[in-house]
């Protein structure tokens, strides 16, 4: 199970981390693009050294409430990083986006991977991710960011809603010429879904192998550990450790994190326990 990654073999065989790096303002305390810049490669540097395979880049806070994004802002935001991620550290980069010309500038800088918290849903993203021949995450959110939280009663189970979404992303994405081989999954934890939607929901990742297709996980500093441990988000690495160490038995292969360095030591501490050898 690999995925071929702008020159970069993705190989998913074992469970990988994926290291977050936000270029939006709101992750900032200092002033300054470039101090900025230069603090982000910093920062991807030592996620890479920790053992990260790729680096997610997202210029676009997702946050609820959160004022949209202009997609000359954003461009500004990642071209940037992803351009020297890529020249000077060899990184693969995966890009944090739902705007189409994003994904098309940060292919064309060498962008390894599109991830789209909106599927692929905006007008063009079909496309843009289809010609950039890249491999896409689909993560199901319900609703937008703003209101995704407003409504988070599900018709139907929350696995079987996130079940139906995911084959009907999957179809769209083949119809636009999208190889199923380049396709990732996400069951998108914390995107419109209450505590036990998410709990439920984690507890039965193993359903999604029905398409079998690799799967993402980010609950990294999440809500849903906030409100299941009551800890305050700089506090939540041991609870996603403990989730992180769930998913890799159930079968997880690709975990987005803000603490790459204990993460890696969960994920290949459980796979050695999985495939009773050691891994490194
Ligand atoms: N594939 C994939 N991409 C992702 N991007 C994000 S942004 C999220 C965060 O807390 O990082 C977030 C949500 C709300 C506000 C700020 C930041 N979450 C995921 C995820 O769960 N899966």
């Amino acid at each position: 199970m690999s995925l071929e990654c702008a020159g970069h073999l993705l190989d998913l065989s074992r469970p990988r981390v994926m290291g977050i790096l936000n270029v939006t303002p709101d992750s900032f305390s200092d002033g300054g693009r470039s101090a900025t810049l230069d603090a982000a490669l910093r920062n991807a540097e030592q996620m890479l050294a920790d053992g990260a395979a790729m680096i997610d880049v997202g210029g676009e806070s997702t946050r609820p409430g959160a004022t949209p994004v202009s997609t000359e802002e954003e461009l500004e935001r990642v071209c940037p990083v992803v351009e020297r991620l890529v020249s000077e550290l060899g990184a693969l980069v995966s890009i944090d986006t739902s705007n189409p010309q994003v994904m098309r500038e940060t292919a064309r800088l060498g962008a390894g991977m599109i991830n789209d918290v909106r599927a692929l849903n905006r007008d063009g993203a079909l496309e843009a991710a289809a010609d950039s021949g890249l491999p896409v995450c689909l993560m199901h959110m319900r609703g937008e960011p703003d209101t995704m939280q407003q409504d988070t009663h599900y018709a139907q189970s929350i696995e079987q809603e996130v079940r139906t979404f995911l084959a009907a992303r999957i179809a769209a994405c083949e119809a636009a010429g999208i190889a199923r081989e380049r396709l990732l999954l996400d069951p998108g934890f914390g995107f419109g879904k209450s505590l036990q939607d998410n709990l439920r929901l984690y507890h039965r990742m193993a359903q999604l192998h029905e398409f079998n297709l690799p799967l993402l996980i980010g609950t990294s500093r999440k809500s849903m550990i906030g409100n299941a441990l009551g800890r305050a988000v700089e506090d939540r690495l041991a609870g996603n450790l403990a989730l992180t160490a769930l998913a890799v038995r159930d079968g997880a292969r690709l975990f987005r994190v803000h603490d790459v360095a204990p993460t890696v030591d969960a994920v290949d501490m459980a796979w050695a326990v999985l495939q009773e050898g050691t891994i490194r």
